[in-house]
């Protein structure tokens, strides 16, 4: 286990570049498996998810080639089978969440594919519901091997149907658009989830034959068709490193130009951040954050205490709650924060109180956080790193405390954030990977 050592205290200054979007690249791979031709993508970041994701590609067949730093091409002419049952494989699978959505395009290609329960991270349980109904709508069998403990999943040709999701799951609606594509005839999917991550994956199905519309709304009809072609396509940047460098902006009272951000993907990521006080600036296509003496939490308009919640996108994104509640104990005022979709995510507040933050666990799910107003700062701390959400967050605390902090179990930062000393150095943070 990798940990980080942080020397808290120094601001930061310049422009920082977000990366391509893990959790879009994670579904964009998945997707290359539907075409015999080659599919070229650009802006992939270099992280420990992705790269797992590649290798697992490779092994099972698919030609991947490295065209450039960021830019590999996929062709899924043939894939091994044999390799697709074995232990290894399914092991390999069980510790990268992503690889749940190789179960669409596998049965969609090939009538059959097999999982084990994937991992990610220690935030919750994270059920499977949404994705095996869908994927069982259009005409498939699981049959779970006890002996083995994995799913096994069959079809003969997938064939279109009606469906209203029980939940709009991210992962689960990617999955199902996957398997619907090469089904036999219409599919509606209503409450689907409309992320950023699952509108660029549609687009791209387009691009490569796919006749989906209702893309960026929660109903989607997806026409059929016989196969799909190669194609090329660029990943957007990340928008949960761009509100993690926004969240990095103000702890640390730095002056910070987050670059080429896709202002129209970012949903209400700003306006989320603007509510705890912090000011930022559209300058063209990048993200200007001042350096701010003192940020004051609003209130709602009614005069009461203001609430961040996550919801389904256009809502809040939940993977940037633990960022806004870190940042919220240098507000001026104070905040509830409501996770809504995970009940085990805000546990790692006991690590910032232990650095003299001011929060009150109310239950799993809501923290109520009372600012300092920069007028304390916290101390450096000794703390692990239980997700890659509650990682940053606590990076960032680390980052503004008085003294050293260290961080363990960092290999959950490296999920999500690439190179993330080594960007975060060249703007004047310190921090070293030991
Ligand atoms: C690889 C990937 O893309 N991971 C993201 C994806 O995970 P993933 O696709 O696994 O998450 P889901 O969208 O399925 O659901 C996340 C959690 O929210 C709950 N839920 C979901 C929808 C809903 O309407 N109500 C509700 O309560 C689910 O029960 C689950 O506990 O989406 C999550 C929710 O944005 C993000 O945190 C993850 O970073
Ligand atoms: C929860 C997350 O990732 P995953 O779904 O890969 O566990 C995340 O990106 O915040």
């Amino acid at each position: 286990m990798a940990s980080f050592v942080i020397e808290g205290g120094h601001s930061l200054s310049g422009d920082i570049y977000p990366q391509g979007a893990k959790n879009e690249v994670l579904q964009i791979i998945c997707a290359t498996l539907l075409t015999t031709e080659e599919v070229t993508v650009r802006n992939i970041p270099d992280i420990l998810d992705v790269n797992n994701l590649i290798q697992l590609m490779r092994e099972i067949g698919v030609s991947v080639a490295k065209k450039s730093i960021d830019t590999y091409s996929f062709r899924a002419e043939r894939v091994d089978f044999g390799y697709l049952e074995s232990d290894e494989f399914l092991k390999k699978c069980s510790s990268l969440r992503g690889s749940v959505m190789l179960i669409g395009p596998m049965v969609a290609r090939f009538g059959k594919a097999m999982m084990s329960k994937p991992g990610g991270d220690k935030i919750g349980r994270r059920r499977l519901d949404t994705h095996f109904v869908g994927i069982q709508n259009l005409g498939a069998t699981f049959s779970y091997n006890e002996a083995r403990e994995v799913y096994e999943i069959s079809a003969e040709r997938l064939q279109g149907t009606y469906m209203l999701l029980d939940e709009a799951s991210v992962t689960g609606t990617a999955n199902i658009v996957m398997a619907a594509v090469l089904a036999k005839g219409k599919t509606t999917i209503y409450n689907a989830a409309c992320e950023p991550y699952v509108q660029q994956l549609c687009k791209m199905l387009n691009r490569m034959g796919a006749k989906i519309e209702g893309i960026a709304s929660n109903l989607l009809t997806i026409e059929g068709v016989d196969e799909l072609h190669g194609t090329e396509h660029t990943i957007l940047p990340d928008m949960i490193e761009v509100g993690s460098f926004i969240g990095m902006a103000a702890m640390t009272q730095s002056e910070l130009t987050i670059k080429n951000v896709s202002h129209e993907n970012l949903g209400i990521i700003p306006d989320s951040f603007r509510r705890l006080g912090i000011k930022m600036e559209q300058r063209g296509e990048d993200l200007y954050v001042p350096a701010q003496e003192s940020f004051q939490i609003e209130s709602f308009i009614d005069g009461s205490i203001m609430t961040i919640a996550d919801a389904p996108w256009p809502g809040l994104t939940p993977d940037l709650l633990s960022v806004l509640l870190v940042v919220a104990t240098q507000a001026k005022g104070s905040v509830l924060i409501h996770q809504k979709m995970f009940e085990s995510r805000l546990f790692f507040v006991d690590k910032l109180i232990d650095m003299g933050a001011q929060i009150i666990l109310c239950d799993p799910h809501r923290a109520v956080v009372i600012g300092h107003n920069h007028g304390f700062r916290l101390r450096g701390g000794n703390m692990t790193s239980p997700d890659i959400r509650a990682g940053i967050a606590l990076l960032i605390a680390a980052m503004s405390a008085d003294g050293i902090s260290r961080i363990h179990n960092i290999e959950q930062i490296d999920r999500g954030y690439q190179n993330i000393e080594g960007r975060l150095n060249a703007l004047g943070a310190r921090i070293t990977r030991i």
